[in-house]
């Protein structure tokens, strides 16, 4: 891999019947400590992105995901790292979130943590188009996002 190569980034969002979604703050010792996110991590070398996906929340949260669906994939470029974030929806998982690495976790109908991580800022947007069809509509996207696919 080339050193500015985009590193892929399995992300997931737990929607509860709901419509609620679960959000995580970045651990100390981080890049972006403190600033709020949908749990995921770095896909590793071998792995799918689903099998990233799985590995991630059960090593975060002690979740188990049982299924989940594709949904946005967002390219971003930030001073430590470009990402390729692959976010999907997942309706379907066993266990209730366990702070394995310190973080704090928030189940959230309107999203009230702050600060997001920017690059996922027009991702919250767009979720309550799904969860709230009857709200704003299609949001404006951030300049710094460079492509999106949903
Ligand atoms: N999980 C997650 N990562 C995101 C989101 N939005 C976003 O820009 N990212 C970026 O994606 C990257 C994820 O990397 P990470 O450091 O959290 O991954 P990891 O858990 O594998 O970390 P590690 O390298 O310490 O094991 C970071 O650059 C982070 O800024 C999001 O909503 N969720």
């Amino acid at each position: 891999m080339k050193k500015n190569d985009p590193i892929d980034v399995a992300v997931g969002i737990l929607m509860k019947d709901n419509g609620d979604i679960l959000l995580a703050e970045r651990p100390a010792g981080k890049p972006y400590e403190g600033y709020w996110e949908f749990p995921g991590g770095k896909v590793e070398a071998g792995e799918t992105i689903e099998e990233a996906l799985k590995r991630e929340f059960m090593e975060e949260l002690g979740i188990a995901i049982a299924s989940a669906d594709p949904w946005c994939g967002v390219e971003f470029v930030y001073p430590h790292a470009h990402v390729r974030l692959h976010f999907y929806i997942s309706h379907d998982w066993k266990g209730v979130p366990q702070s394995r690495e310190g973080q704090k976790f928030s189940w959230q109908g309107s999203i009230h943590v702050e600060p997001l991580l920017p690059a996922t800022i027009p991702l919250v947007k767009w979720i309550d188009d799904i969860r709230y069809p009857t709200a704003s509509g299609l949001a404006s996207q951030l300049n710094a996002v460079i492509s999106t696919q949903c």
